[in-house]
């Protein structure tokens, strides 16, 4: 188990991690989500021992890392896979590792076997591919057979195969009790491995939650119809009497209508009833990544000017309405506009695809900490309200008091032009 009461981290006058708390559970994998630059490493690093909180802490098993008793066999972590020495060969370089751990050296065969790295053993690992490193990093963190596992985008550089691999390995040791946490952009395979989410956003809990509730909470399902090709007052039929019953109706560029707010039932005697043929009439569940956008779309700090340009945010397209983006009239937040969206509780949501209003009457707020978890500490409100969200402050702004119950006050947002600049500065 790994437990982070309040944890904050503070470069200078950056604030990278800002008052997160949560629990890491055994016997489950835990997907650690959140847009570059969130937070992630840092978190890591800071359950790791290699780096010291500025406020608040982190325990594994009950203990800082630093307080465990021969923490490399209760702790196995893989941060950068390059951080090995390249003259060394992948045996070698475990052999080390095994040696200052008391880890009996037939240990290094049976890990070097479980990667798939024993016919190049041998080998000095600055030959090694990317995936290959990745694989020997992963072999590191399992030496010790160790009972909490970390991975930093464990399935970086890996293949098909590759990856494959390591969901059915992380899904195993999750299976053997073990706590699992893991880092990842790949939306789509975080959606086949983890069981749970905890989602950060410029260094603040966004979401601690299961991947199901994740998605139900931050999405909202629709229809696809189509009417025949080349019938256009078909469509224009069908989107009257679907508007008149009380739907939202947007044309997609495929020619396709994508439908909100009556059942597909409804939607095929609305058409049946106006004349219009149906080509295609399919319900649309969103996908972990379409909810991770919609959740994170305010927190985003780096994004392509082409994008800001054409509001490319999901996957409506150029041109198209983004049913991801914040309704209009919401607070134009940092980098997007999270600031005052998802709308207050209980407001009707003024976006037609948006989902209702979380935490409105009779629904339970998906950004607050599940009543099970212990984390309900003084801090959890605060932190769990993306509504109220805010960036963290610079350090001078930041309360002593981890505990602070109201959200710090925000920097001014970075206008379009900021965040160019920094576009521009990462190219270079
Ligand atoms: N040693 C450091 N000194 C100063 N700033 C740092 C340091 N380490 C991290 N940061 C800053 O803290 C913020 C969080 O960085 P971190 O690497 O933890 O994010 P991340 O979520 O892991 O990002 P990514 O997904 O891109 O790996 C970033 O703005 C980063 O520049």
């Amino acid at each position: 188990m790994i437990e982070a009461v309040g944890l904050t981290k503070r470069y200078g006058a950056k604030t990278a991690v800002y008052n997160l708390s949560f629990q890491v559970r055994p016997g489950a994998v835990t997907g650690f989500l959140g847009p570059n630059g969130s937070g992630k490493s840092t978190t890591m690093r800071m359950i790791l021992g290699l780096d010291a909180p500025s406020d608040g802490h982190v325990t594994v098993n009950g203990l800082p890392y630093r307080r465990l008793p021969n923490a490399p066999r209760q702790v196995g972590a893989l941060l950068d896979a390059k951080a090995i020495h390249g003259g060394r060969s992948a045996y070698n370089h475990l052999l080390c590792l095994a040696q200052l751990s008391g880890i009996p050296r037939r240990r290094v065969d049976e890990v070097l076997g479980v990667v798939g790295l024993h016919e190049v053993a041998r080998k000095r690992s600055k030959g090694f591919s990317l995936g290959m490193g990745q694989r020997l990093g992963i072999a590191a963190a399992l030496l010790g057979d160790p009972q909490v596992l970390l991975f930093d985008e464990p399935v970086n550089g890996l293949d098909p195969e590759g990856i494959r691999w390591i969901r059915t390995l992380m899904k195993r040791l999750a299976a053997e009790g073990r706590t699992v946490f893991v880092s990842s952009h790949l939306m789509s395979e975080m959606a086949l491995t983890a069981d749970h989410l905890i989602v950060i956003g410029r260094g603040q809990l966004l979401a601690d939650m299961s991947v199901k509730d994740f998605i139900a909470h931050n999405s909202a399902d629709f229809a696809r119809v189509r009417t025949p090709d080349g019938e256009p007052e078909q469509r224009e039929k069908l989107t009257a009497a679907l508007g008149e019953a009380g739907a939202a109706v947007l044309p997609e560029q495929d020619g396709t209508l994508r439908v909100t707010g009556l059942p597909l039932p409804r939607i095929s005697d609305l058409a049946h009833g106006a004349g219009v043929r149906l080509w295609e009439l399919s319900p649309h569940t969103a996908s972990l990544e379409e909810a991770y956008m919609r959740m994170t779309q305010g927190a985003v700090d780096y994004r392509s000017t082409e994008d800001q340009r054409a509001g490319l945010l999901g996957p409506a397209g150029q041109g198209q309405p983004n049913p991801y983006a914040a309704p209009p009239g919401a607070v134009p937040g940092a980098a997007g506009g999270a600031a005052g969206w998802p709308p207050p509780h209980g407001a009707a949501p003024a976006h037609p695809y948006a989902p209702p209003a979380p935490g409105g009457p009779g629904q339970p707020n998906p950004y607050a900490v599940p009543p099970q978890n212990p984390q309900a500490s003084p801090q959890a409100p605060s932190q769990a309200q993306p509504q109220g969200w805010q960036p963290p402050p610079a350090a001078p702004q930041v309360p002593q008091q981890a505990a602070a119950p109201a959200a710090p006050a925000a920097p001014p947002a970075p206008a379009p032009a900021d965040l160019t600049k920094r576009d521009n500065e990462d190219a270079r």
